[in-house]
């Protein structure tokens, strides 16, 4: 029953709801499947530290279903549960090691903490990370820290990994060196040829987002706003430069569905929200339509307005 097969998702979560004074996330939905990377954003303050704990197990839900590798999440917080806990990685976006340790023994106490703790793989992440054993916890720079607690994530071999800005202070180079081992992590495959693993990854980097997710859930106050396909948002979708004179021929043309024409005025002009910017371009090749990134799409969904 805790035990998922290669094809289950690795988060299945439905409806989450949860409670603050003055704040409630209301209905959020996660799947993350073998193979892929869940791009999770928002504006600060949204909920996507509150969904992820929750997932956890860190904070009780008020409404909602969630299993994590086939666990409940109140299972998953539970301190007997070694078995779940090696299965998932969790980097939140300051770091939870103790201060005082010197980083070679924070690889010793993890290697107590989890049987499946790869102690050489540590030590070549540490070596690719530039981080000095001898070093303390309390002295690390963020980056560093975030370096070695995504280290820590990756050493003890989980199927999941739960990233809340994990990126975040990271310098370009050490970002890419990241992201490729994100990449690496999701790639691993089952002796069928399966991939095994995936990723929730909250980040307010959307270039990551560009570089790495297959598909990017977005909430607002606490609402689930949208949960598409990053290669629909980056690869087909587009943002119109448009006049009012031809924002009308373009409704009245009919190429973008009335109920789907979503713009945000700007001061020089208005910008279209362009479902398929190539058949756009076939329609209305004069108007110039660039490519949509993930940022702006966010804008657009989250503060544009539908025009009819
Ligand atoms: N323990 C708590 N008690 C009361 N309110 C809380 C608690 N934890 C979080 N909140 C509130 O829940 C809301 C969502 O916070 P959360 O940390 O989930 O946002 P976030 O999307 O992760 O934000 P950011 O991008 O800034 O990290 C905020 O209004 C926050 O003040």
């Amino acid at each position: 029953m805790n035990q998922v097969t290669a094809a289950a998702p690795l988060i299945q979560a439905s409806g989450l709801t949860k409670h603050y004074p003055g704040f409630s996330l209301a209905g959020v939905n996660v799947t993350v499947e073998p193979g892929q990377v869940v791009g999770f954003v928002g504006k600060n303050g949204s909920g996507k530290s509150t969904t992820i704990k929750a997932l956890l197990g860190l904070i009780s839900l008020d409404a909602g279903q969630a299993s994590v590798l086939g666990y409940s999440p109140r299972d998953l917080a539970n301190t007997a549960s070694a078995r779940a806990k090696e299965q998932v990685g969790v980097v939140f976006d300051t770091i939870s090691l103790p201060g005082h340790l010197k980083i070679e023994e924070v690889g010793k106490l993890m290697a107590r903490a989890y049987s499946t703790w790869d102690a050489a793989g540590f030590q070549q992440r540490l070596r690719a990370a530039d981080l000095d054993p001898k070093k303390a916890v309390k002295d690390l720079s963020r980056g560093m820290g975030m370096k070695l607690s995504l280290a820590c994530a990756l050493s003890h071999n989980p199927r999941l990994l739960i990233l809340d800005e994990a990126t975040a202070g990271l310098d370009p180079i050490a970002h890419d060196e990241v992201l490729d081992a994100l990449r690496d992590f999701v790639a691993v495959e089952d002796a069928q040829g399966n991939p095994v693993n995936g990723i929730l990854m909250s980040s307010h980097i959307t270039s990551d987002l560009d570089k790495i997710a297959d598909t990017v859930l977005c909430i607002d106050a606490g609402h689930p706003v949208f949960n598409i396909a990053k290669d629909e948002v980056c690869d087909l979708m587009g943002v119109a430069r448009c006049r009012a004179a031809e924002l009308e021929q373009i409704a009245c043309s009919g190429v973008i569905a009335p109920g789907a024409m979503r713009i945000m005025r700007q001061d020089y002009g208005i910008d279209l929200l362009v479902p398929d910017r190539f058949a756009f371009a076939e329609s209305f090749p004069s108007i110039p339509c660039d490519r949509m990134g993930i940022d702006e799409y966010m804008v657009f969904m989250i503060k544009g307005e539908r025009y009819c």
